[in-house]
């Protein structure tokens, strides 16, 4: 039997030399000058930055809503910016859940239904996807919330709804943009506190796009972003 070693494991998302620049009328800029990371499974990462150093853009270019400029993002090996649109598109919905900072729960559907919602684009059957929406949504202490709608809800509560929809699909990426951005402290840790039970239970992994420094500081890891570049915090 062959006895593999921890550092045998791939990481499950790899960005190698990522360089974005934004073309305008009669002007370019370089947001991210040659970004290359490493995440391993099962870490909660945060990645900070100034306004407009280019966090939103480098999550984009991690879960394939964006492409790169050049260099490639390796999810579990593949080269998600070499897929064709549809198979991104499917490699999307089975492998990364994404959390908003706005959370954009779609207005017209309960929360139940918003959380079923991937499971039913996946092509689940209503009955199946309800089941396993209130099975999440008991889990992360939400089921008195299942036949309310995202404007009957809290700030706080919203963010754990989105959070509950990320993970519907079991994913072992989740990419969160802002995710506390809009909330005061005990929301932003509650908020916190559920992404690390899900880390915990799932062993999901999370990358985090955030301003807020004492969220970032209860990551496993910091990144931070700076004139295009990328470098790990010490703090
Ligand atoms: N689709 C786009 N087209 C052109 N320029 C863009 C686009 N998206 C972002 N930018 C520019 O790229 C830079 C980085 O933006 P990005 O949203 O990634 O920064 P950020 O660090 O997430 O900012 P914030 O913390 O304010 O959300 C900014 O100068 C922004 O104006």
């Amino acid at each position: 039997m062959v006895n593999k070693n921890i550092n045998d494991i791939p990481p499950i998302l790899c960005c190698s030399n990522i360089i974005k620049r934004y073309q305008y009328s009669n002007f370019s800029i370089t947001v991210l000058d040659g970004i290359t990371m490493s995440i391993e499974y099962n870490k909660i990462i945060a990645i900070i930055g100034a306004s407009g150093s280019g966090k939103s853009t480098l999550l984009h270019i991690m879960g394939g809503l964006d492409k790169p400029t050049s260099g490639d993002v390796f999810l579990e090996g593949r080269a998600l910016n070499k897929l064709s649109d549809k198979d991104c598109s499917i490699m999307r919905n089975t492998s990364i859940g994404f959390i908003y900072q706005f959370h954009h729960l779609l207005p017209d559907f309960s929360v139940l239904e918003n959380i079923a919602m991937p499971l039913l684009i996946k092509g689940l059957k209503f009955a199946i996807a309800k089941h396993k929406a209130q099975f999440i949504l008991e889990l992360i202490g939400l089921n008195n919330l299942c036949d309310r709608y995202p404007c009957e809800l809290s700030g706080g509560e919203s963010q754990r709804v989105a959070v509950a929809r990320a993970i519907i699909n079991n994913p072992p990426l989740v990419l969160a943009d802002e995710p506390t951005g809009n909330l005061d402290e005990s929301n932003s840790n509650n908020v916190f506190k559920l992404l690390e039970k899900i880390n915990l239970w799932y062993g999901t992994t999370f990358v985090i796009a955030t301003h807020d420094l004492s969220l970032a500081k209860k990551c496993h890891k910091i990144y931070i972003v700076s004139n295009g570049m990328l470098k790990i915090s010490t703090i």
